[in-house]
C-alpha cells in the first residue's frame, strides 16, 4: 500500500458507493477499470477493504448506530463504515482516522462533516476489535433474507450468514490426480475430489497452475459433472459454459464436449482455460436457443441465475441486487430446460444446475418439468463423497454454505439429474 494508504482507501469508498448506491457489482466495476489507475499492492488492498466492509456492513452500522443521531449522507456512512472495518480489524488509529476524514472533507457537501466523523471513529477506535467481536454476526439484507427464512427456517439462514462472513477459501479441481495436486500444493483432499486450500494467495503463483493440473472452482460447482458417472466417449453439450470449468471437466474426464456460451468475451476466457490444461472441445458462440444440433447423449445445463449460493466470495450481491430480475431468470430457466431437452437423444440425461440458493431456482424448476414433460424422470443424484442426507423430496441436490463447516464452507448449489424416455 501507498505510504498514506489514501489512494487505496479513496477506491474502497469509491467502489461501496457504485455497490451500494448505484446497484453495481464489483466484477463489474473492475472490468470497466476501477481498479486500473492504482499500483498492484493498493489494488489488491482496496478490493479486500471494500469485499471486508460489505461482509461486515450490517454488523458495522451496528456499531456505528449509538453514535450516529440520524443515518449521515452516504459520503459520510460508507468512510465511517470503512474506518469501522479497518480499526476492528487493528488498524493503527491514527492512519485511519485521518484518512476517512480526509475522504470526507473532500466533498464539498459532506465537508462540514468531518468534525462529526473524527469524533465516531475514535469512539470506535476505542471500542476497537473486542468492541467488533461482541456484536452478532451480520444479518442479510432483508430482501433475500425473507425468502431464505421462508425456504430453510430461520436457524439454517443464521447459519448460511455465518458462512457469508467467514468467506471462502480456495477450491482447486485437479486434472487427474487429486494426490499429486495436495502433495503440491498442501491443501486437503475434500470428500467429493476437491483439493481446499487455506490462504492460498496468487492463484497463478500456486505449483502446479503454469503446467495446467487443475483449475480453480468450488467444490459444489465441480459437483455436477460428477453426477454423469463415467463420460468417456459420450457427446456431451455444455449449454452455458463460460467461464469453463464445467467444460474442462467433462474434456478431463474423456467426454467428447461441445462448449456453448452467449458471451464471446466469456467463451475467449473458455479457450483460454482449455489451453491452459491442455484440454479440448469444440466451442460455439451462440444463444442456446438458437442451437438445435441436438442427438446428445448428454447436456450440463448451468443456467444464469442469481448467483445467491456464491455470497461467500461476492458479499457485493445482496448490495447491487434487489431481487427484481430474479423473475425473469426463473422464467429464463424453465425455457433452457425445455430446450435443453430437445438436443438429447432419447434416454439421454440432463443434468440441470444454478449457483442459487432460492427453492424457484431449483427443486420447483425440477418439479414443474416433471409436470410439463410425462415420461421425464429423476435419477438419483450420487457420486463419491455425496451426503445422502443433501438429496432432495423430487430428486435432487440441495448444497448449502453452512455445509461443511469443519471444511470451511461450500457454495450453494442445487442440481438435477434428469432422464428423457427412452
Ligand atoms: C452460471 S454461468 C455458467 C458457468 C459455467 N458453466 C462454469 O462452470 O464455468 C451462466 C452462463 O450462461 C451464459 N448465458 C446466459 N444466457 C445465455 C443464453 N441465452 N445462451 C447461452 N448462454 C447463456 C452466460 O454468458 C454465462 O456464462
Amino acid at each position: 500500500m501507498t505510504q498514506t494508504g489514501l489512494p487505496a482507501r479513496r477506491t474502497a469508498h469509491y467502489l461501496l458507493g457504485q455497490i451500494i448506491g448505484e446497484g453495481r457489482l464489483m466484477a463489474e466495476l473492475i472490468a470497466a477499470g476501477a481498479l486500473a489507475q492504482l499500483p498492484a499492492d493498493d489494488r489488491a488492498r482496496a478490493q479486500r477493504l471494500t469485499l471486508d466492509a460489505l461482509r461486515g456492513l450490517d454488523r458495522a452500522d451496528r456499531m456505528l448506530k449509538p453514535y450516529l443521531k440520524k443515518p449521515p449522507p452516504a459520503h459520510v456512512m460508507h468512510a465511517l463504515r470503512l474506518g469501522v472495518i479497518e480499526l476492528c480489524s487493528g488498524e493503527a488509529a491514527h492512519g485511519v482516522v485521518n484518512a476517512y476524514v480526509e475522504i470526507v472533507a473532500s466533498n464539498k457537501r459532506t465537508q462540514p462533516m468531518k468534525g462529526l466523523t473524527n469524533a465516531v471513529l475514535r469512539k470506535i477506535a476505542d471500542e476497537g476489535p473486542a468492541g467488533w467481536a461482541k456484536r452478532p454476526v451480520p444479518l442479510t439484507p432483508g430482501w433475500l433474507r425473507q425468502p431464505l427464512v421462508a425456504a430453510w427456517g430461520r436457524a439454517a439462514v443464521t447459519a448460511m450468514e455465518a458462512a457469508h462472513f467467514a468467506g471462502a477459501p480456495l477450491d482447486l479441481t485437479p486434472k487427474s490426480d487429486p494426490a499429486a495436486v495436495v502433495a503440491a500444493t498442501g491443501g486437503t483432499l475434500l470428500p467429493t475430489g476437491s483439493v481446499r486450500l487455506h490462504d492460498a494467495g496468487q492463484v497463478s503463483a500456486l505449483p502446479g497452475y503454469d503446467s495446467g493440473d487443475w483449475w480453480v472452482q468450488d467444490a459444489a460447482a465441480a459437483i455436477p459433472v460428477r453426477l454423469l458417472g463415467n463420460v468417456t466417449g459420450l457427446k456431451v453439450l455444455d449449454l452455458c459454459a463460460a467461464p469453463g470449468g464445467k467444460t474442462l471437466q467433462l474434456a478431463a474426464a474423456g467426454a467428447d464436449v461441445t462448449a456453448l456460451d452467449v458471451s464471446e468475451n466469456r467463451m475467449t476466457r473458455v479457450a483460454e482455460n482449455l489451453t491452459r490444461v491442455g484440454l479440448t472441445a469444440r466451442t460455439v458462440v451462440s444463444d442456446a436457443f438458437a442451437f438445435d444440433q441436438g442427438a446428445f447423449d448428454a447436456v450440463l445445463l448451468d443456467a444464469p441465475c442469481s448467483a445467491t449460493g456464491t455470497i461467500r466470495r461476492h458479499p457485493d450481491l445482496p448490495y447491487a441486487k434487489d431481487g427484481s430480475e430474479f423473475g425473469a431468470l426463473i422464467d429464463q430457466q424453465a425455457a433452457m430446460i425445455d430446450h435443453a431437452l430437445t438436443l438429447l437423444k432419447p434416454g439421454g440425461r440432463l443434468v440441470f444446475c444454478t449457483c442459487s440458493l432460492l427453492p424457484d431456482e431449483g427443486e420447483v424448476q425440477v418439479e414443474e418439468v416433471l409436470e410439463r414433460h410425462s415420461g421425464l424422470t429423476v435419477a438419483t443424484p450420487d457420486s463419491p463423497g455425496i451426503d445422502p442426507a443433501w438429496r432432495t423430496e423430487e430428486g435432487g441436490l440441495r448444497l448449502r454454505p453452512d455445509y461443511w463447516p469443519d471444511y470451511g464452507g461450500m457454495d450453494g448449489f442445487y442440481m438435477a439429474v434428469l432422464t428423457k424416455p427412452a
